[in-house]
């Protein structure tokens, strides 16, 4: 259910606003302008309602606030005017806010403005949702994997916990384009991509296509002894899946070549040298024959 925080300081106003949305939306009210920058980030809504004659604090010093805020300034701003005040309205709308509602309110525009920006923000967080997919292997694609692994690194980091960088390679896959051709490598590489969802997703990993046929993984994790057991088996897991490969100089079936770095990491650290390291691990596994794990613990 999407959310809507309304700002306004009449408790009528709140009221009717509240009794005309609530049946669609959450909806969360605040009496001042104040107390609605406070709520934004605990609640962090779909939309805001925001009036703009209100005591200390007017809607458009409220409305600036939210615009200049990194965290918030994505969020659709109604602002809320008396009848007849156009510079207002031409004020509020320069300064970043979507759309407005005249007091005294009639109830059918009000509703219609709502449902019409939220149609917007629907479709927004769709497009972002996409922006962030691999489109062949529907797995979360590069972009999504330098967001969240970075938030984790930081998280481990305050967290003090150990992290698993993975990165995984399939083998002789020019080969099976060559041998099979580029559809039917497509294929592969979605049978691949679901095979590892499966496998890494029942120990919480996420996994990511992080461009070509390689994929790569973190996992937050301080149960050390059975990760490694678990991680160890991803390619003879593979192997077992039995993908034919006839021309691939390792086996004769699909296979892949993973690298896994352990670490706690250190606020001086950074992630791009973790990752570089879990890479390498990866190249140590293809080089010495591929199809198999090599994993390494930085104690
Ligand atoms: N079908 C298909 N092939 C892809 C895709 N992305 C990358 N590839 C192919 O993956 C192959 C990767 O080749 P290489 O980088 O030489 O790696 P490799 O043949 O797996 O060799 P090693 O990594 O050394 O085992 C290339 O032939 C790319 O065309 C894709 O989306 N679909």
């Amino acid at each position: 259910m999407f959310s809507i925080l309304l700002i306004d300081d009449e408790a009528d106003n709140l009221a009717i606003l509240t009794s005309l949305l609530k049946d669609e939306y959450r909806v969360f009210a605040s009496k001042s302008g104040e107390e609605g920058l406070e709520l934004i980030h605990t609640v962090n809504p779909d939309l805001i309602l925001l009036d703009i004659l209100m005591p200390n604090m007017d809607g458009f010093d409220v409305l600036k606030r939210i615009k200049s805020d990194e965290l918030t300034q994505a969020i659709p701003v109604i602002f809320i005017t008396g009848l007849q005040s156009p510079e207002d309205e031409e004020k509020g709308l320069r300064l970043g806010a979507t759309d407005y509602i005249q007091k005294p309110f009639h109830h059918g525009i009000v509703k219609a403005r709502v449902d019409n920006t939220i149609a917007l923000v629907r479709q927004t967080q769709l497009l972002e949702e996409l922006a962030l997919l691999d489109s062949l292997t529907e797995l979360p694609n590069r972009r999504k994997w330098r967001m969240e692994s970075e938030f984790a690194w930081h998280k481990a980091i305050n967290r003090s916990q150990n992290l698993a960088i993975g990165v995984i390679d399939i083998d002789c896959f020019k080969r099976f384009n060559d041998s099979y051709g580029h559809a039917e490598g497509d294929r592969a590489l979605k049978q691949i991509a679901r095979f590892l969802k499966n496998k890494l997703g029942a120990i919480d990993a996420d996994v990511y296509r992080y461009g070509g046929e390689e994929f790569v993984f973190i996992i937050e994790s301080d149960m050390l002894v059975a990760l490694k057991a678990e991680l160890a088996t991803i390619s003879q897991a593979l192997e077992q899946e039995a993908y034919p490969h006839d021309n691939s100089t390792v086996a004769k079936v699909l296979t892949v070549s993973v690298g896994v770095y352990i670490i706690k990491p250190q606020p001086f650290e950074e992630f791009s040298d973790a990752f570089d390291y879990a890479d390498k691990l990866m190249y140590r596994a293809k080089y010495d024959g591929g199809n198999q794990v090599v994993i390494e613990h930085k104690e």
